[in-house]
Order: structure tokens, then sequence, then C-alpha cells
């Protein structure tokens, strides 16, 4: 590895990860988009997030992010440490947001720039390494494909070493052997941080969330996960049976209601 090791497990932003609760209802328009619900994110866990398209997640997302949304959202965010959570949330939206004028390198650097502060660049360049992208660190985005794109915005996001961790899709444009690696990097790096991992596919909820609930219009449903502590195995016969319920519940009818017995996929 080129240049500084990336040292995040002991650094300043797990010892301060918060839980934090959302709880409120939302609207498009007049219309009820998501029943009153509770989402709860445990310090320093992971919890996943699947649900129906257009079902609300990242607004969920945004909300603890203190970004605007589409959908008016009636409700509030507690933080467990009464703490403004301005500063403390590192976001990685479904589009990567990678600036066209800066490189690769000055794009996972530019949270630093834009604060005014100095970049470390050996750092920058360590994580590069990590996600696979040292040899394209000074190439401009639009030459790099959709997966090294999606790459160097989860660099970019690890580079901000916040205590929260907002992940909106985060390996969706991955091939199998680099969404699993990157799966493997974000829960090691991450660890101790508390994250929020929306995601459209029940193996990625299944192997990295400590808990992991199912969206719906009517509110959140907990959904049941191994024991074992995540980053699980590929091959972990609970992890892959896991992996077969939550496929099992999302192709339910409606997941808003309770399978009977004998029903199902
Ligand atoms: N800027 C906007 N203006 C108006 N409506 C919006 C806007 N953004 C989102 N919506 C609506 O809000 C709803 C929730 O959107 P959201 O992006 O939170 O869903 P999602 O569950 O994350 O979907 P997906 O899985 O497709 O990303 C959708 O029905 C969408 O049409």
């Amino acid at each position: 590895m080129s240049g500084a090791s990336v040292q995040m497990k002991t650094g300043a932003g797990a010892a301060s990860a918060p839980g934090i609760t959302l709880a409120g209802e939302g609207y498009s328009g007049e219309a009820l988009l998501f029943a009153p619900l509770t989402l709860t994110l445990p310090a320093g866990r992971w919890t996943g997030l699947l649900g129906a398209s257009g079902v609300g997640k990242s607004t969920l997302l945004r909300v603890i992010a203190g970004l605007e949304t589409g959908v008016r959202f009636v409700g509030e965010v507690r933080v467990s440490d009464g703490l403004p959570l301005s500063g403390r949330v590192a976001l990685m939206a479904q589009s990567d947001l990678l600036v066209p004028w800066r490189d690769i390198l000055g794009n996972v650097t530019i949270g630093a720039t834009l604060r005014g502060a100095r970049a470390d660049r050996d750092r920058a360049m360590a994580l590069l390494e990590r996600v696979g992208l040292a040899d394209h660190a000074h190439k401009r985005p639009h030459m790099l494909s959709g997966g090294q794109r999606q790459r160097a915005a989860l660099a970019r996001t690890l580079m901000e070493d916040r205590p929260v961790i907002l992940l909106d899709e985060p390996f969706s444009a991955l091939d199998a052997r680099m969404r699993a690696q990157m799966q493997e990097l974000a829960g090691a790096l991450l660890t101790g941080r508390t994250v929020l991992l929306v995601t459209h596919e029940p193996a990625e909820a299944a192997r990295l969330s400590h808990a992991a609930w199912l969206m719906h219009a009517r509110g959140l449903e907990a959904l049941e996960l191994p024991q074992t502590p995540p980053v699980r195995d590929l091959e972990d016969p609970a992890f892959l049976s896991a992996q077969a319920a939550l496929f099992r519940r999302l192709r339910a009818r409606d997941p808003g209601v309770p399978e009977r017995a004998g029903e199902g996929a």
C-alpha cells in the first residue's frame, strides 16, 4: 500500500458515535407516503433498510442528514448524546456527486478543501488503493466506469471519518467480486460507527447489518438476521438462510400483511 495506512477503527469518529432515533410520517403532496414510524439506529451499529422503490428510504436518510427532501416529513430526529448531528455525518448518496473539474484524488479530499483545511493526501491515496483506484487517482470522473465512480464516492465518504455514516445503495454499481470486497472494506473501516445502509439487496443487508428493517407504507417491520456479528462470511450457513428468508419476505405480495402459515414465495 502506498502512503499512510488507513487507520479508522480507532479514530475519533468511532469513539463518539451516537445513537439516532427518527420518528415521524411522510407526505407526498397531501397524500400519506408512509405512516408514523420509528427508526432507531443503535450507536456504533449497522442498520439495514430495505423496501420497495419509492417507499421513502432515501427520504429517511436525507432527513437524518438534515437535507431537503421532496417529501414533507412531520416528526423529529433525536440524538442519544443530545448534540447536533451537523458536522458528524457523512452521506454517500445514490448519485456519486463527484465534481467533474477535480481528479479522483481531488474528489476524495474535497471535504477538507471545502472546509479550508489541509487535505491528507497520503490517507486519500491509501483509501484509493483500498478501493482499487490508485492507478486512477489523477483521472477526471468522466474517465471512470460507473462502478469505479461509485468506489471513488465510497473512498470520499470513508475519508470524512465521521461517527455517523449514511449509505444509499453504496455498492449497487459494482460487480459481484468487487461488491463483496467493498462490503468487507466498509465493514472493517466503519466498525464502531453508527451506519444506516439503504439497499435493495437482501444479501447485502443480511451480510452487513446488526439489525435490518423493511419499510412499507404502513411503517417498519423488523427483519430476522443471524446472531453472528457482521460482516458475515458469504458461505456462512446462517447468513445464507437469513438471505433466503429476506428474499421470501420481500417477494411476499403485500409486505405490510403478515403471512399465514403455508403462504409466501
Ligand atoms: N424531489 C422530489 N419531489 C417530489 N417528490 C419526490 C422527490 N423526491 C422523491 N419524491 C417522492 O418521494 C417518494 C419517496 O422517495 P425516496 O427517494 O425516499 O424513495 P426510496 O424508497 O428511496 O426509492 P428508491 O428505492 O427508488 O431509491 C417517492 O414516491 C418519490 O416519487
